[in-house]
């Protein structure tokens, strides 16, 4: 019987995947002699041509994209039918249904149907493939009537357990064959407004925010393809870690950055010191870059003599202050307003310059245009009017604000004398995380710099919605049989315009957002939320102004100094009281005996901690040890290769502060060579040494905290760095000290060295 059901299913699944393959052929020969008619025949015929191209080109990429564990499940229900349910929706030629994407409505029901609430599931079905071929089945019988039908049982590790005991990589994997039902419920939330998403370490945050932008390009398509999803996260190195799990869910739409590339053209670095990052983080940058910006506009003390083809102009004070006051009424953006102030200015000099030209009696030289052009090209004007009111850029506002010593004194009467010094930074110095909000807000009050750029953009702009609305014309003429073939929703209206364009300005939306910092985004998901600052909510906020938001986090794993205690603080000064909450509670990550000393050790640090209930039991005891002082790096090199086999070829972090982590990184590296990464972006070897804020959201089968004290330090909050460093692993932790142990740990110790 048994045999007979795997017999049944390997069918079924080598039918699916020759269907893909037929897809595959299918959309391969379109494409093909789609590109051999070449670019003949009226316009019309051509973007038809271009966007069938398009279409083919983006579902071959798709149909690629699935061919691992393209089906994990299927679904008996009440009506005597049966469901498959995969990656993509499959369908027979005749348009019979062979397999539900799993993100479709009634996909939901694998994921959440239980005993208690069957959902009209008898049965589910876990099926676990190997390349093609179905190896494993395993059931959960939901309807009790089933059981005493005879019906056979399959029972293995269970795919969800097979899942979390898998080897790390280095890189993070899918997990829709196994999201869990508290997962699901948040993954396919209503995507108005903000949810908050609060979550303990290893209760897959990260792969629910990630699932939740899948699953919001699917069924919010027509929306979130022309604006886009961007998905922020705490660091490049983060980003590496999860950048290959959403095409692999099929999807491209989802712009990726790290907090430090949100500004175009800016790659910034950390900012290493947390007093500067907890300042530059705060409310109070917002009036200093309003104050920065002004000061720019300067009302000279005394009257000012400009010489204009020999002439004598005067420009006064009081000039300069009514020209000033009319550009600002006009409320727009510093460099726009310029153009008000400069256009005032020169006709004013001009009249004087035409009163004297008059007066003088020289001619016929008083032309108004010929006057105003001599007082435009006038270097003294030129000087004067640029001393009142220089042109800025964001980068240059900022760079001498924090630059010049003179510039900061001038305008940060509010702040102290140190912590002027905290904010002072060489002009040359590269831009950190805690400056791309300050330039950001700079930008915004600054404008366009020329307003060239701004009309060739709107010009461009408006020539993209004239094309896009010839392409929705061409799409309504695509024979609609053809678009019901599974092909339906793949090519659309955003994407025929920009195969369109020239190819080098052929760009996805996506592609145009990261290039756009006023880009306005249809969905942004945060993850470690807990880290932003109010400067980066800020910014955050301005690139999605329907302020649809999923942020995720947990309060207890903040490190950041400018980040957040609590949600309510963190979010009211954007979101009000319009923000849900939702809470997952089960650790999937770290065995209970490690996360029970996490939590013990957070709990004698006073850390309020939401300590979820962990999946499974390890093999493994916390490991911690005492060594004599100056022993720790010995002591890591010799209890190294025990670490490296119980990973079994897995990962071993090494975590740890400056100077401990350079002696760790170095000694390790004498001894193992090229398998020892260097912090963050370096996981591709199996021995990888890092501070706790680069292991911020990875995983590693087996961790070494070297001397775990010096990851607190309760001034700036950085309690949650060792709680941090405890929840990484999925197998082992071992914590070596020469040091005083912190407390909660000795009470919990339960060592074996
Ligand atoms: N339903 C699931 N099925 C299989 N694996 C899962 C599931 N949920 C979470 N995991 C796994 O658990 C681990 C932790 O998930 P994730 O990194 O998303 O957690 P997190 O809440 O973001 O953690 P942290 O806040 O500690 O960084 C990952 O390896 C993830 O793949």
């Amino acid at each position: 019987m048994l045999d007979a059901d795997l017999a049944h299913e390997r069918d079924y699944v080598r039918g699916l995947y020759t269907r893909l393959d037929e897809l595959r052929e299918e959309k391969r020969s379109q494409l093909a002699a789609v590109r051999k008619a070449g670019a003949i025949g009226s316009s019309q015929n051509v973007s038809e041509r271009d966007a069938f191209a398009a279409m083919y080109e983006d579902r071959l990429a798709q149909l690629d994209a699935v061919e691992n564990r393209l089906v994990f499940g299927r679904l008996d229900l009440d009506g005597g039918e049966s469901q498959y349910i995969g990656r993509i929706g499959l369908s027979t030629e005749d348009l019979r249904r062979l397999m539900v994407d799993w993100r479709a409505p009634e996909a939901s029901h694998f994921y959440q149907a239980t005993a208690f609430d069957r959902q009209g599931v008898r049965r589910r079905r876990h099926l676990i493939l190997q390349g093609r071929e179905v190896v494993a089945i395993e059931d959960d019988v939901l309807d009790s009537d089933m059981l005493t039908e005879g019906t056979a049982q399959h029972q293995g590790e269970g795919a969800l357990l097979a899942a979390l005991n898998s080897k790390r990589t280095g890189r993070m994997a899918d997990i829709v064959s196994t999201i869990q039902a508290e997962q699901d419920r948040i993954i396919r939330a209503p995507m108005a407004g903000a949810l908050v998403v609060q979550g303990g370490p290893g209760t897959g945050k990260t792969a629910v925010a990630l699932h939740r932008a899948a699953y919001l390009l699917y069924s919010h398509r027509d929306r979130l393809k022309s604006a886009g999803v961007l998905l922020v996260g705490p660091s490049s190195s983060f980003m590496k870690y999860i950048e290959r799990v959403l095409p692999s869910l099929g999807e491209t739409g989802v712009v990726m950055s790290s907090v430090g590339r949100l500004m175009p053209g800016i790659a910034a670095v950390p900012e290493k010191d947390p007093r500067i990052a907890a300042l530059k983080g705060s409310q109070r940058m917002v009036p200093l870059i309003a104050a920065a910006v002004a000061n720019r506009q300067r009302i000279p003390s005394a009257d000012r003599v400009l010489e204009v083809e020999g002439y004598r102009l005067l420009l006064t004070p009081r000039q300069v202050r009514r020209a000033r006051d009319k550009a600002r009424a006009t409320g727009k953006p510093y460099n726009e307003a310029r153009n008000t102030f400069v256009k005032i200015l020169l006709r004013e000099l001009t009249e004087q310059l035409q009163s004297k030209v008059e007066a003088s009696g020289s001619g016929n030289t008083t032309d108004r245009s010929y006057l105003a052009e001599d007082v435009r090209q006038s270097r003294d004007v030129r000087v004067a009017v640029n001393l009142c009111w220089m042109p800025m850029t964001a980068e240059k506002l900022v760079a001498e604000l924090l630059g010049r010593r003179s510039i900061l004194d001038a305008v940060a009467h509010e702040f102290t004398e140190e912590e002027r010094d905290l904010l002072h930074r060489p002009e040359d110095a590269p831009w950190t995380e805690a400056d791309v909000p300050l330039l950001d807000e700079a930008a915004e009050l600054l404008g366009e710099l020329d307003a060239a750029t701004g009309h060739e953009a709107a010009r461009r702009e408006a020539e993209r919605r004239r094309d896009l609305e010839n392409a929705q014309q061409t799409l309504r003429n695509i024979d609609a049989a053809l678009r019901e073939q599974g092909i339906d929703g793949v090519v659309e209206a955003e994407d025929l315009v920009a195969f369109q364009q020239e190819p080098e300005v052929r760009l996805t939306a996506a592609e145009r957002a990261v290039g756009d910092r006023t880009w306005a985004y249809g969905h942004i998901i945060v993850d470690e939320a807990q880290e932003l600052s109010y400067m980066q909510w800020r910014l955050l906020v301005r690139r999605c102004p329907l302020k649809s938001f999923t942020i995720v986090g947990d309060i207890a794993q903040t490190s950041s100094a400018a980040g957040a205690s609590s949600w309510g603080r963190a979010l009211r000064p954007f979101f009000g009281d319009r923000w849900t909450l939702e809470e997952l509670t089960v650790n999937y990550r770290t065995p209970a005996q490690i996360a029970e000393a996490a939590a013990r050790m957070a709990a004698a640090a006073g850390l309020v901690v939401s300590a979820p209930k962990a999946v499974r039991e390890g093999r493994w005891d916390p490991i911690v040890e005492r060594v004599d002082a100056g022993a720790v790096v010995p002591r890591l090199l010799e209890v190294l290769p025990e670490e490296l086999e119980a990973a079994d070829g897995g990962l071993v972090a090494v975590i740890a502060e400056a100077p401990l982590l350079g002696a760790a990184r170095e000694a390790l590296r004498e001894v193992y060579g090229p398998r020892v990464g260097g912090g963050a972006g370096s996981f591709e070897q199996d021995i990888v040494v890092l501070d706790p804020r680069e292991a911020k959201g990875l995983e590693f089968d087996a961790v070494v905290v070297l001397e775990p004290s010096a990851l607190l330090d309760h001034e700036y909050g950085k309690v949650g760095d060792l709680y941090v460093a405890m929840t990484r692993p999925t197998q082992r932790l071992r914590l070596i000290s020469e040091g005083p142990l912190p407390a909660g740990i000795e009470q919990g110790k339960r060592g074996r060295g």
